[in-house]
């Protein structure tokens, strides 16, 4: 068996109060089969501006945010899906918003780039994103094997594009850190989790971001654990915290020998980037 967690945040500008607090929540958990924690995009910093960011990027295994996920993997014995946080490239100027994946041993063992970039208006009065002048869109499609089987990575806005998830071939497991926003997040979170999870047959860890933050905006909470058969399993509206659920393997099984959508499906690719 193993469980898939998410962690709902309301993340500061502050990174070590916003790492306090995803330590005190790993620091409550019992684990004794294997257990995956996705945390929310931008956990470690939300609400501080693009230089806030930029403050904080560090390169890919190397800088004092990673050693600290890492040595948390390690000392609670989970796997960290580390929500986006912002790492340096050579090719740009831009940082990148970077999901680091540690497996229980705090051995940093995928990393993903976000995509699709939020360059949006999103209503009249909640003003303009436009994600791209800071960040750098990513190019590759990651998934890994673990002991949760095959898990494809996504961020946030890339859950509107669903030609993304076709590419992963068959996954098990999609984590997906959010800070959605609320206005979106009301119209449009669950119903594509649910549609992600349905035409994937997949569990869909998804972690996103609650409440007001300190820019003023407001992201919708409501992390979920969608059933590869589009139900939702757990799901926390407004608090922050963890919630989770088992992986059911003979569900999976099953639903895929009763509807081989996979196999039917005339567009899913079979190509996946090696890490
Ligand atoms: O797709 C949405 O509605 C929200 C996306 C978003 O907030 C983001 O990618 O940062």
């Amino acid at each position: 068996m193993a469980n898939l967690m998410v962690l709902q945040m309301t993340s500061c500008p502050d990174v070590e109060s916003n790492l306090a607090f995803v330590e005190s929540q790993l620091a409550g958990l019992t684990v004794t089969e294997p257990t995956m924690v996705v945390l929310p995009e931008c956990f470690a910093c939300f609400g501080g501006g693009d230089n806030a960011q930029a403050n904080i990027a560090e390169t890919i295994g190397n800088g004092p945010v990673q050693q600290r996920l890492a040595q948390l993997a390690k000392t609670f014995g989970v796997w960290i899906v580390a929500g986006s946080f912002p790492t340096r490239n050579s090719f740009d100027h831009r940082f990148s918003a970077s999901c680091l994946v540690f497996n229980d041993q705090g051995e940093l063992i995928a990393d993903y780039q976000k995509i699709h970039l939020f360059d949006v208006q999103v209503a009249d009065n909640t003003g303009r994103y436009a994600e791209s002048a800071s960040t750098q869109p990513g190019n590759k499609i990651v998934c890994f094997d673990s002991p949760f089987g095959r898990v494809g990575v996504a961020i946030c806005y890339d859950l509107r594009f669903a030609g993304l998830f076709q590419a992963m071939g068959e996954i098990d497991v999609l984590v997906l850190p959010a800070a959605f926003t609320a206005v979106t997040g009301q119209a449009h979170w669950l119903p594509l989790l649910r549609a992600r999870a349905i035409e994937l047959q997949c569990y869909v860890a998804a972690a996103n971001q609650t409440g007001i933050h300190a820019n003023g905006r407001q992201t919708y909470g409501h992390s979920s654990v969608i059933s590869p058969w589009g139900e939702v399993l757990v799901e926390l509206p407004a608090a922050t915290g963890l919630v989770g659920t088992k992986i059911d393997y003979a569900l999976l099984a099953d639903i895929r020998q009763r509807m081989p959508v996979g196999q039917h499906n005339c567009f899913r690719s079979t190509f996946v980037e090696p890490r």
